[in-house]
């Protein structure tokens, strides 16, 4: 993101940062900006200014279905007249019309997700978490360069919550996706990402490896966010 400016509720965002590497966490206090971050990234929010770029190609007036991206948000946006099958099957073809082997990976991304036998069922049968992990199947069949999720396990039990940051390395490792994904739990920080990228009132005010960032006494805001 080079010089990304945004007015929003009497704030200016400014954004000014380059990430790399498998996944990076976006963690930040309570309005600091994480979810319009992921929305420039998306393309749901159009910068006043600056330049976003996605494999090194300029996205800014890209319209969202064509950048490069999937995504979960919290609300999960499952259609509600079609089945947990079809939703997933939205992320291999909108017009779903379906190969045999389309049937297979849904299938599989069901599976993976815990969600097997679900295929059949309607989003308005299924729980909060269940909801969940079934947009989290759909974004995993998409296959595109970046994953976008914003608080994706946050509805999950703290068990579940594990398993599915696990599922969410293993995907990355063996896809090479890159991940961005905004928490604000500092343990969920520490176990998944590799990189850090901290806000405060709408700026980036620190980024790099996890474990340079996290530290202690760098920063007050981020003293703050660790508890
Ligand atoms: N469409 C909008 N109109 C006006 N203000 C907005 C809009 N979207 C976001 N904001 C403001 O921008 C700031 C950042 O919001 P954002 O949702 O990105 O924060 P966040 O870090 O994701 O917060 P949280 O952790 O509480 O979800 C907030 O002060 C919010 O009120």
């Amino acid at each position: 993101m080079d010089n990304v400016r945004l007015d929003r509720g009497g704030q200016t965002f400014h954004i000014d940062v380059r990430m790399s590497g498998s996944i990076t966490a976006v963690a930040g206090a309570s309005g600091s900006g994480k979810t319009t971050f992921l929305h420039l990234i998306a393309g749901f929010e159009t910068p006043r200014s600056g330049r976003i770029l996605l494999t090194g190609k300029d996205v800014t007036d890209l319209h969202p279905a064509d950048r490069p991206v999937s995504l979960v948000f919290q609300d999960n946006n499952l259609f509600a007249h079609l089945d947990i099958a079809r939703n997933v099957g939205l992320g291999i073809n909108p017009s779903l019309r379906l190969t045999a082997e389309d049937e297979r990976r849904i299938d599989e991304a069901l599976a993976r997700t815990g969600l097997a036998g679900y295929g059949g069922r309607l989003p308005g049968t299924l729980s909060g978490g269940e909801r969940q992990r079934a947009a989290f199947a759909r974004a995993l069949v998409r296959k595109r360069p970046y994953l976008l999720l914003d608080e994706p396990f946050a509805a999950l039990d703290p068990g579940l919550r594990l398993a599915m940051g696990d599922l969410l390395r293993e995907l990355q490792a063996e896809t090479g996706v890159m991940v961005v994904m905004v928490t604000h739990l500092p343990d969920e920080v520490e176990r998944l990402a590799e990189r850090v990228v901290f806000l405060a009132r709408g700026t980036v005010v620190a980024s790099g490896p996890t474990d340079e960032i996290l530290r202690r006494g760098m920063l007050p805001e981020i003293d703050a966010f660790m508890g």
